[in-house]
Order: C-alpha cells, then sequence, then structure tokens
C-alpha cells in the first residue's frame, strides 16, 4: 500500500484494470463475526436457491435469502437466473451490519443477498452481478463470517485470474466495471468442512414490488 493510500485508510486495487476491487480485510474483532454468524445462522428463513438452468427450475445445496428495503411499505421483488424472488425485512443484525459496511465503503444500499455454504463442497460457479437491475457501476459490498474461502476474479477477454482468501468478519467492495469485464467465482474445496455464511450489500436501482 502506498503511503497516501496508508494515510487516507484507503485499500488498494486488488484488480489490475478494467474494474475496482477493494479488500479491506477484518473490519469487526473475531468475536463479533461470531456473534453475527451465530445470529444470522439462526434468525434468517434460509432456502435452498432456485435456477432455471436448461429450462428446468433446479435447487441448489447452497442456502439464500434475499433481504431489503420495502416502497410504500411492500417488499422489493427482484428476477435473477430466471426466478423472481420477494424480498423479507432486515432484521435487526443485517440493519446493524448494513450501517457498518455503509460507512466503511462510503456508499448506501437497498438491498441485501446472503448465502449459506454448508461445507467446502458448495460454492458458487464463474458469473457477475451484472442484472440490469442493479444500479450501473454501483458498490456490491461482501461481507463473510464463519470459515475462510478462497474468491477468484477471472478476466472476460483475457482470462487473467486474482484470486484471495476471504476472512471471517471481513469486506470486499466491487466497483466500477468490474462486474462488466470481470467474472467472480467462490470454488469448492475438499479442503473445508465448515459452513460460511456471505453477505452481499447491493443497490436495486428502479425497485419493483408485486
Ligand atoms: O459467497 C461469496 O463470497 C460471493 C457470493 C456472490 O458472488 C453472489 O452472491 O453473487
Ligand atoms: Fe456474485
Amino acid at each position: 500500500m502506498d503511503l497516501f493510500s496508508a494515510l487516507l485508510d484507503e485499500p488498494i486495487n486488488i484488480l489490475p484494470h478494467d474494474g475496482v476491487v477493494h479488500y479491506y480485510g477484518e473490519i469487526m474483532p473475531l468475536s463479533d463475526s461470531e456473534h453475527y454468524f451465530q445470529r444470522l445462522l439462526s434468525t434468517i428463513d434460509w432456502r435452498c436457491d432456485q435456477a432455471l438452468v436448461l429450462g428446468k427450475i433446479i435447487a441448489t445445496k447452497r442456502k439464500v435469502a434475499w433481504c431489503a428495503d420495502t416502497l410504500n411499505g411492500k417488499p422489493f421483488s427482484y428476477s435473477y437466473s430466471g426466478v423472481t424472488k420477494q424480498s423479507l425485512p432486515f432484521t435487526d443484525e443485517l440493519r446493524a451490519l448494513k450501517k457498518l459496511v455503509e460507512h466503511h465503503s462510503n456508499a448506501s444500499y437497498n438491498s441485501c443477498l446472503l448465502n449459506l455454504y454448508h461445507s467446502g463442497e458448495e460454492g458458487m460457479a464463474w458469473h457477475s452481478d451484472g442484472e440490469t437491475e442493479l444500479a450501473k457501476q454501483g458498490a456490491i459490498a461482501s461481507l463473510s463470517f464463519g470459515v475462510e474461502r478462497k474468491f477468484a476474479f477471472k478476466h472476460k477477454e483475457s482470462k487473467q485470474v486474482v484470486a484471495l482468501s476471504l476472512k471471517p468478519g471481513s469486506l470486499l467492495v466491487m466497483k466500477g466495471a468490474t462486474q462488466q469485464h470481470w467474472l467472480h467465482r467462490l470454488p469448492p474445496t475438499k479442503k473445508v468442512s465448515e459452513p460460511r455464511i456471505n453477505l452481499t450489500f447491493r443497490t436495486i436501482d428502479k425497485p419493483e414490488v408485486s
């Protein structure tokens, strides 16, 4: 990190070009991240994810939840992977974490996608988070709890890969042109048997209600 970044307490961009990914490392003590992990595990209505694959709806082993603000008292709805979802209200923990992440990343968010990976056997394949509902070039803030896992980016054209390890209580922020030019994934691994929870705070541009 150069002196100027260090003085501003600004993390460095881990991507070489075509996007910005800031890894802040742990933004809370381990005891807090363990507390949040347990609270998220017990207070969130975790469900298997559904995705449209070759015209069929399949359920993933990984569990998910989607929480968001409301519009005129109604929950947001959001379509991704060919399936429309209704948002759940933010819990007290999620509101506190959203505030913390907004403070560190100097951005605001109106929704959060939550993922629960029961072990290293579960991961997420290469993708980018460029759904049309998301604010163009808006920041996506990813907060990790539970076991440390490897995370990787791959440039869509050059295929260059940048990998890092996401520690419990750590924050990673993707912004700028990252989703246009880079894919990311959570590779499955046989080396990990413990669970991990990841929260990605996002901004839905023109929220819809149904
Ligand atoms: O689990 C992670 O670290 C990333 C999850 C992710 O990429 C997503 O929800 O879009
Ligand atoms: Fe993603």
